[in-house]
Formats: C-alpha cells, structure tokens, sequence
C-alpha cells in the first residue's frame, strides 16, 4: 500500500478494521474515522473535544516570523542547517494550523463577516472585473504566441485569483501582472506553500529525521519569507498611515482596528494579525488550483462547455456552475485537514488521549459507488435537482463542518464559478491532458 493514494489505503484498512481504527504513524498516535456518522461526532458533537492541529515540524518552519536572515529556533533544538534552528510552536500564529483556542475564537470572528460574498458582493464583484480582464487579455495573447493558452494556463489562473484577493482583503491593485516583480514572486511563493502543506512527509511523523531532510527543509523556510516582506511593505505599513477607524475600508483596516480597539484579554499581537492576512490571501492558492483542475475536467467531457454555456448565458441557471464546482471538488475527493484531541475523549466507546491525531477519511464518501452512481465520470447533474436547483448531499464535505470548518467556501465559490464562466464565454476548451493524472485527494497541482 506504500504507493497507493493514503486515503485510499486508510480506506482498505476501514474494510478490515472497521469506520474507528487506531494507526501508529511514526511517533504520532492516530485514529482513522471513515464513517459519516463518526465523521459528524468528531466535527460537531465533539467538535470541543476534537479541535486541535498536529504539530508538525514543517508547520512551525513554515510559519516562523524571522523577516530579517531566516534564523528560526526548533522545540527539541533540532538542528537542520547553520542557518535555521526552529522555534516551539511557531504554528500558533496561523488560523488554519493553530490548536483551538480563545486566540482562534477572536482570529475567525474578525474574519467572518469578509468572507460573506453578500455583505462585500460588490467588492468582490469589482475585484474579479478588474482581475478578469487581465486574465482574459492575457489568454488570448498566449493563444497568438504559442496557438493554445494551456502553456501558461495554471500561472496565468493563479495572477488572477491573486490579483483578485489582493484587490478585495486588502484594496492593493496589482496594476499590471507581468511587471510587478513583487506579486509574481508572491504568487510562486503561495503555491509552493499550497503544493507543500497539501503533502505529507516524513518529518511530520518522525521529526528525528530532520537532518537527513535540512535541504527541503531549509526550502519550506524560505518560502514565506518573500510574501511577509510584500505584505508588511505593500500593504500593512500604507494601511497603518491612512488608517480611519470611522471608515474601515478592507479586511486589513479591520485587523489593525483590532490592534487598537480590541480589550486586552482578548487582543490579537502585529504577528497574529499580519498571519490572519497572509493565510486569507494564500486561499487564492486554494481557488486557482480548484479553477485549474476544473477546466482540467470540463475540457475531457465532451459538450460540457458547451451545456455550461447554454445553463448559465442562455437558460439563466446560475446553479449549474456550481455543480460542477461542486463536482471538480468530488471527484478531487478534497480532504480535510487533520484534527487533534485537545483532551482525553471517548469517541465511540474507544477512549481517545489527549494529543491523538484524528484523520478524517472522507475518501470513501466521496468516490464509492455506494455513495454516487458512476464516481468515476463527471456528472454535474449529480449535484442538480430535476428541477435544476443546486443540491448537495448530507455525506458530501469538502469544506468541513463545525468549528473549524473552511470560512472561505462562499469565496470560493464565488470567484471560481466567475472565473470559469469567463474563460467558457471567450475560448473554446479541448483536452490535452487526461485529470487522472493529477493527484488525488489533493487539490493542489504541482507547482512545476
Ligand atoms: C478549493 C478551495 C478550498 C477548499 C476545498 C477548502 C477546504 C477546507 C477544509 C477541508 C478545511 C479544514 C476544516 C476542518 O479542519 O474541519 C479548511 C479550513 C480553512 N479554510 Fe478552506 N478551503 C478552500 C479554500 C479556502 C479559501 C479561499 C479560504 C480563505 C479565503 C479558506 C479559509 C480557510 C480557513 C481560514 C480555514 C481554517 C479554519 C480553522 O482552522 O479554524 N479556505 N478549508
């Protein structure tokens, strides 16, 4: 099983193990849940008991906040290289990675009400006009240089997912894409970043063999270091000068109103704030891959273009779209990211201690033919009443549920849908390459 996709391997040991089974990975106690049913005890009825992160090393590497020569320090003093030593917990600073906490109560709160498409519709509407004309301007010069826009195409996604979330959290418009050293460099930067924390390795389990890692390592290090400097000199410093509590005009001014305002218990620190930003504006790393992978899966089913079209421009369904949204994220079998105890709990009669590292498999409801007619094609409709109204069944995920569930799921759903239907209405879209090659379980596409 060492090569199959581990989600699919975790589901074979369910067959003989059962939807609850303990593994052993590495140094890390892990128990595996398959079912819904134990799914939804996990997220929701025990959510309080099942609300931490795994504390992996290349998380806290990732994550580290040196913006002067990368010189991190480790828990276990680890030793990787003479230029980074690691820090404990340096993962605490992000919203996505951190165990649950009063810091995380306070970090989504401040998020919630900009990641709600209806209150900033028109922001984000702008933002994606804006970027989606460059997009297209850009597509059909790469049609004239090189006859097809597929050379360039997951770079080309990515500057406008980008340049669109740079646009709506933080009004920063990147003007012109191809001379803005800083936003491209930003732009490679997150995707290496989405591309690693969507893998696993092998440090993650076995932290001791760190020093025969230090040079992928000593990678993951630099990676956010280019995308802190951009964001503390484009956008933290101008938005500190022309701050106006009065008229909060982004999500940027609303964190360091924050820093102003809040009452000192449950204040966030500078760092905080400036990782709230960051993992926001990474989330575009999250669209753009989607956005790929769907144009990946729409160009291999014949007509499908076209259906999307006519459902959308001509029959007026705006539900069609995201059905196929719905299904790039099905068939992808998008994961969620594992949880933790954060106390001792009983989860079905098995006790689980404190610090268990709990995956949930949800590979099995997402791509067994007893949960969907025919998982290995691509039907949108699976997602549409008769009556064509979006549906989406009770046992079908992507985005979690419960505390920690993704609060970015209407954003995403707003600029892929908006970006697809853009590249549908001005090209035409034939295959070239075959989605089963992409991996799986993951939405990430590798960054080369
Ligand atoms: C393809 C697109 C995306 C998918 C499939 C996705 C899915 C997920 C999943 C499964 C989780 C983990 C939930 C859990 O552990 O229970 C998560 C967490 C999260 N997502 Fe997303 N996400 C996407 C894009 C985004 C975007 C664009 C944003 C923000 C703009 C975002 C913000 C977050 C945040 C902040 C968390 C962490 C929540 C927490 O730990 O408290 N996501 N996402």
């Amino acid at each position: 099983m060492v090569n199959m996709n581990p989600f699919a391997a975790m589901t074979n040991l369910s067959k003989k193990y059962g939807d609850i089974y303990r593994l052993q990975l590495g140094t890390v106690k892990t128990v595996v849940v398959s079912s819904m049913r134990l799914i939804r005890k996990v997220l929701i009825e025990q959510g309080a008991d099942f609300g931490d992160r795994p504390n992996f090393m290349r998380y806290n590497i990732l994550f580290s906040n040196d913006r002067g020569n990368c010189t991190l320090s480790v828990s276990h003093h680890c030793f990787i290289s003479p230029f980074v030593v690691l820090q404990h917990n340096q993962q605490q600073k992000t919203l996505a990675f951190c165990d649950w906490s009063r810091v995380q109560k306070t970090r989504r709160a401040l998020a919630r009400r900009f990641c709600h498409t209806g209150i900033y519709g028109d922001k984000i509407t702008t933002a994606i006009g804006r970027s989606e004309v460059q997009l297209l301007k850009t597509l059909q010069q790469d049609m004239e240089t090189f006859g097809c826009a597929e050379k360039r195409l997951k770079l080309n996604i990515q500057k406008a997912c980008a340049s669109i979330f740079f646009d709506f959290f933080c009004s920063e418009i990147i003007e012109d894409w191809e001379s803005d050293q800083d936003f491209l460099q930003a732009v490679q930067k997150f995707d290496e970043i989405f591309w690693e924390i969507n893998q696993s390795h092998p440090t993650d389990v076995l932290p001791g063999l760190a020093p025969l890692f230090r040079s992928h390592l000593n990678q993951v290090a630099g990676m956010g270091k280019s995308i802190r400097d951009l964001v503390v000199r484009r956008i933290i410093e101008p938005h500190m000068e022309r701050l106006d509590k009065d008229n909060l005009e982004d999500f940027v001014d609303i964190l360091l109103a924050h820093l102003e305002e809040a009452e000192p218990e449950s204040m966030l620190t500078m760092d905080q704030v400036l990782f709230e930003l960051e993992d926001f504006l990474g989330g575009h790393s999250a669209v753009s891959n989607l956005v790929g992978r769907a144009i990946v899966e729409i160009a291999t089913v014949p007509g499908l273009s076209k259906t999307i079209y006519e459902q959308h421009f001509e029959m007026g369904n705006k539900d069609y779209i995201l059905a196929v949204i719905y299904e790039t994220l099905r068939k992808t079998s998008s994961p969620i990211v594992p949880h933790v105890a954060s106390a001792d709990a009983y989860l079905d009669g098995y006790l689980i201690e404190k610090g268990t590292m709990v995956i949930i498999n949800n590979y099995e409801l997402n791509t067994s033919p007893g949960c969907w007619n025919e998982p290995h094609l691509f039907i949108p409709e699976r997602f549409l009443t008769e009556s064509g109204k979006f549906c989406k069944p009770s046992h079908f995920i992507p985005f979690s549920n419960g505390r920690r569930a993704c609060m970015g799921y209407q954003l995403v759903e707003k600029v892929t849908a908006d970006l697809i239907l853009g590249i549908i209405k001005n090209f035409d879209i034939t295959p070239t390459c075959n989605p089963n090659i992409l991996p799986q379980s993951c939405v990430a596409i590798h960054p080369e």
